[in-house]
């Protein structure tokens, strides 16, 4: 979905593991040090959008269109948010979204436009392995007992798969400074953390898989107003990096976030209208 205009952080091996970094925490051989390549920056103006036509949704066996005819469009690198009444649809729609349910009819796809905005190629499927979730209380799925192995719980454990590896902890280090974790000890009980350093926590486990796309059910919900506050600050700062999709009824917070944004009414009908606040 995004174009990089940015070289990446590569990782360099040849130096001894600085005691506390991940290369050490996970006890390898080849440590990993980071430090920019020399690719030349690719200007690129033309940009990407998400863009959902006609979706319904009915859930198998039943007789009752969640969703009716969703139509929308969210630029890369901006924040969109919907809100609405509680069962209108709205994770309903979060679900088709992240490839967890097939719509019924409709389409879901990345279409390229160019600088003038004219629509470049024919619109791509949404690739699903580039998009994350990360649903209402998110801690209550944390299931290891230590920071470390919650984060990697899910990778590889086959000796053949270094180089994948490798490429997650480069991930993991930086998704780590992108939401503020680095200070939090590699060992600690994720039960432990506070509030919003639970939700940090739970980003940075999706933000490891680099997703274009971040889906973000009620990231507000039952934070005391500092970790709101910070959270929300949190999110403002990942809106540079990535599209964030959001589905809260927390709008004063996160209006001054928001790009673009849709009410779900009953019956699973999404109309554009600004927060109410
Ligand atoms: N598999 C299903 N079968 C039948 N009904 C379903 C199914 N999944 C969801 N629903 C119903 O669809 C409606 C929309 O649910 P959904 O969870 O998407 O609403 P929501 O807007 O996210 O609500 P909330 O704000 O409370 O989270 C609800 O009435 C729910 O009970």
């Amino acid at each position: 979905m995004s174009v990089s205009t940015f070289s990446s952080p590569a990782p360099v091996s040849g130096v001894a593991n600085p005691p506390g970094s991940f290369s050490a925490a996970i006890g390898w051989k080849q440590p990993l040090r980071f430090r920019r390549t020399k690719k030349p920056r690719v200007i690129s103006c033309d940009y990407s959008c998400l863009e959902v036509r006609d979706v319904c949704y009915r859930p198998p066996g039943t007789q009752l269109n969640i969703l009716n005819g969703v139509n929308f469009s969210l630029r890369e690198k901006s924040f969109g948010l919907i809100f609405g009444k509680s069962g209108s649809g709205k994770t309903t729609l979060l679900q088709l979204l992240a490839g967890l349910n097939k719509p019924t009819s409709g389409s879901i796809c990345i279409q390229r436009y160019e600088d003038d905005g004219q629509p470049k190629a024919v619109p791509e499927l949404l690739p699903t392995e580039k998009v994350g979730i990360v649903f209402q209380f998110p801690e209550r799925f944390f299931v290891a007992d230590n920071v470390l192995d919650e984060i990697t719980f899910g990778w590889p454990r086959q000796k053949g798969s270094l180089k994948l590896k490798e490429h997650l902890t480069s991930n993991l280090q930086r998704a780590f400074n992108w939401v503020g974790l680095d200070s939090i000890p590699l060992d600690k009980d994720p039960q432990l953390l506070s509030g919003g350093y639970k939700r940090r926590l739970a980003l940075a486990i999706q933000l490891v898989q680099t997703p274009d796309l971040l889906i973000l059910d009620e990231p507000l919900a039952g934070l005391d107003w500092k970790a709101r506050a910070d959270v929300a600050k949190l999110l403002k700062h990942l809106k540079k990096e990535l599209t964030l999709l959001v589905v809260s009824h927390d709008l004063r917070e996160l209006a001054a976030l928001v790009d673009q944004s849709w009410r779900m009414e009953t019956g699973g009908v999404l109309l554009a209208e600004r927060p109410p606040v």
